[in-house]
């Protein structure tokens, strides 16, 4: 599986605020060239932080890439992924209304009812991992579901944990000109932070979008 690591920060490498609302650091160039990514996508992956914080719908935006996908005989939006292991998911969530597959990635650690509760919100329930989500497990169960190009909308936490099991091969980063700030504040890699062997990206283009700079790497 190819997997493609897309998010936008601020030039202090912030995801956003504080507060964990949204902030909008792309222009519209830069969304639309998101838009693209996800329409080349089978599916589309946030962790449950960002479901919680910013309640997205990780649908295409833009009708001629849907018109385009259906012409290639794809679904007309790319199936929705979420990381959660355990089961937080509200049922209310935009990601679980039936424009598109979504699958709920947890952890035995799931209370059944939760589980439940999501299934019958019309999610497809995929257990991976003992605690946590086991991302390497899970990915093998979405490739047994034609998941081949995943496209990873962030946050920090499950960015970083891509990169921990070496799970990442391309990153697009768009760094916003702008500073948000703040030692609380979501950066593009959280988690417990690498003290050794952190991972080199090999950088393959740079190019200005909008009034930032959009950074490709192989990872
Ligand atoms: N600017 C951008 O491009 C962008 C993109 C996305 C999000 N954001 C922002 O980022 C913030 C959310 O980021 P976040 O870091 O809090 O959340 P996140 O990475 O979206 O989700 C983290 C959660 O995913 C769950 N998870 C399940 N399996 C995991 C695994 N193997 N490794 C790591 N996490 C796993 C964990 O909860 P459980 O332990 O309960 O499973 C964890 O707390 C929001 O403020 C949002 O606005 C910005
Ligand atoms: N590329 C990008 N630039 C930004 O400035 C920003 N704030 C995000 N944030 C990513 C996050 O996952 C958002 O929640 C989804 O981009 C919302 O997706 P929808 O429009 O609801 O489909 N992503």
């Amino acid at each position: 599986m190819h997997v493609h690591v897309n998010a936008a920060t601020s030039v202090d490498g912030k995801l956003s605020s504080r507060r964990r609302e949204q902030v909008k650091i792309s222009g519209d160039e830069d969304f639309a060239r998101v838009d693209e990514v996800r329409a080349a996508s089978d599916a589309v992956l946030v962790g449950v932080g960002t479901v919680l914080a910013d309640d997205p719908h990780l649908t295409l935006d833009d009708a001629e890439l849907v018109s385009k996908r259906e012409s290639r005989g794809k679904s007309s939006h790319p199936a929705r992924v979420v990381a959660d292991s355990r089961a937080r998911t509200p049922t209310d969530a935009r990601i679980l209304d039936d424009e598109a597959t979504t699958y709920v990635l947890v952890s035995e650690a799931a209370p059944a009812d939760r589980r439940g509760a999501l299934e019958t919100a019309g999610a497809e329930v995929v257990v991976a991992g003992d605690e946590r989500v086991s991302l390497p497990a899970a990915f093998e169960s979405l490739e047994s579901h034609g998941v081949e190009r995943l496209m990873v909308e962030g946050g920090g936490e499950i960015i970083f944990s891509l990169f921990d099991a070496g799970l990442v091969d391309e990153l697009t980063l768009y760094v916003g000109s702008m500073v948000i700030g703040g030692r609380d504040a979501p950066t593009l890699a959280d988690g417990d932070g690498f003290v050794s062997a952190f991972p080199r990206l090999s950088l393959q283009a740079v190019e200005r979008v909008d009034d930032g700079v959009l950074l490709t790497y192989e990872c």
